[in-house]
């Protein structure tokens, strides 16, 4: 019973959400060209957070956060995906106290982590330790390389039936004898933070629906695009990479935010000249340096999602990060771009943490 008038309450906020933000969008000056047309022939862009963070999925790409001056809204050469993760994590860690004292509960995040790949146990313990520091429950299946797919669904049940759970993540890649398939659709859609069961992620590619949860780090791309004062509508935008988890859930947002979107990838023929007519460019190809200074136009914004691990004896964990981008190139002729490290990937697990955050409040209805 509490459960429905909780998911009624979600659809009702997301409705006024839309609502308010169709307001604001056909009231901008921007927009006005759109106003002779009726309201349902515009693609109109939602608020995707319902966490309360400050409205910055309007259509209109102008944000606004209540509890920063405007000023706040400076763009920088570099953008500081970590500090603007920071940030977010210790507004999240606010909520989740606010929650634990008013109705007693507090998120919960499960992490199914298959085989010792030294880069998932990287990323899987920086989850679990930046859950701790914002007071989220976090639970670790560890299951070994050559555990049985019925293992993985063993956990992944238990899980989904764990009243305590509000969000399970299967760390990808998986060993290739496992079906990723298989195991990502028996996720329970109210529990998928990842936002990669075929349900949310055909949600978010359809207009006028919402998907319970948008995947992380192409969350975490829009949000730094959006606080870094980047406008995105009619603006073109190239993503590098059509990848189910990353490129094409980028697409999807960026093109929710009006911006004319192409996709680049491997059978792409010429792709530097897609590239440098790009106001926006965001990368995930996972080729180290391959945005070289020629790719871009003077002026663009390059998103680097692109992590790919380097071996260095010399660094704690014997490897480094480089991204898809060759930095200082871009420095030269970008007007903003992100490092690697520092960039999307602090940013990812923040969005991991609004979405967990977001299901607990979406079960409970707490606003
Ligand atoms: N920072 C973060 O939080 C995260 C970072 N990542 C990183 O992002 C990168 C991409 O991840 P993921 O999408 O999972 O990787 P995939 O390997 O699944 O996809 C890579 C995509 O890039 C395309 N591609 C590969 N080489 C080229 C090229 N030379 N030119 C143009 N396109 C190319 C591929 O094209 P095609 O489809 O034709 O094969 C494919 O669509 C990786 O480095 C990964 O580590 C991933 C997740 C989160
Ligand atoms: N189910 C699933 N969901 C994912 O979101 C997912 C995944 N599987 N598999 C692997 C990719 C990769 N990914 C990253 C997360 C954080 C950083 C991150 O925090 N990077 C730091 C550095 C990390 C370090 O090496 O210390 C940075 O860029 O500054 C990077 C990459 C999530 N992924």
């Amino acid at each position: 019973m509490m459960r429905t008038t909780a998911v009624k309450n979600a659809t009702r906020k997301v409705l006024v959400g839309w609502a308010k933000e169709s307001r604001r969008y056909l009231s901008s000056p921007a927009n006005c060209k759109h106003n002779h047309r009726s309201q349902s022939q515009i693609l109109l862009s939602p608020p995707l957070v319902s966490l309360d963070l400050p409205e910055i999925w309007g259509s209109d790409s102008s944000h606004f956060d209540p509890h920063q001056p405007p000023s706040s809204i400076t763009r920088s050469k570099v953008i500081d995906g970590k500090s603007i993760a920071e940030e977010i994590r210790s507004r999240v860690a606010v909520d989740v106290k606010r929650m634990k004292e008013s109705i007693g509960k507090v998120p919960g995040l499960a992490v199914i982590l298959i085989g010792r790949r030294r880069d998932s146990l990287t990323y899987v313990r920086n989850k679990i330790k930046a859950c701790e520091e914002a007071g989220i429950k976090s639970a670790l299946a560890e299951l070994p390389d050559c555990c049985a797919e019925e293992d993985v669904m063993t956990a992944l049940l238990k899980f989904n039936e764990d009243p305590s759970i509000h969000g399970i993540l299967v760390q990808l890649p998986l060993p290739e004898h496992l079906d990723e398939e298989k195991i990502l659709n028996v996720v329970s859609l109210e529990k998928d933070v990842d936002g990669f069961h075929p349900l949310n992620m055909g949600n978010l590619s359809m207009r006028g629906r919402e998907p319970l949860f948008v995947p992380c780090t192409p969350k975490g791309c829009l949000e730094l695009l959006i606080r870094s004062g980047v406008e995105i509508v009619g603006k073109k935008a190239v993503v590098i990479g059509r990848s189910n988890i990353v490129g094409l859930p980028i697409s999807l947002l960026l093109q929710r935010h009006h911006a004319t979107v192409t996709i680049v990838h491997a059978c792409t023929r010429n792709p530097e000249r897609i590239t440098c007519e790009a106001d926006i460019v965001v990368t995930a190809a996972g080729v180290p340096n391959l945005i070289r200074s020629s790719w871009l136009k003077p002026g663009a914004v390059v998103i680097d999602v692109g992590t790919c691990p380097i071996e260095d004896p010399s660094a704690e964990y014997g490897y480094r990060l480089v991204g898809d981008v060759c930095f200082e190139e871009a420095l030269r002729i970008a007007s903003a771009v992100t490092p690697v490290p520092g960039g999307v990937g602090p940013m990812t697990i923040a969005m991991l943490l609004c979405n967990t955050l977001d299901s607990a409040k979406r079960l409970y209805g707490f606003t």
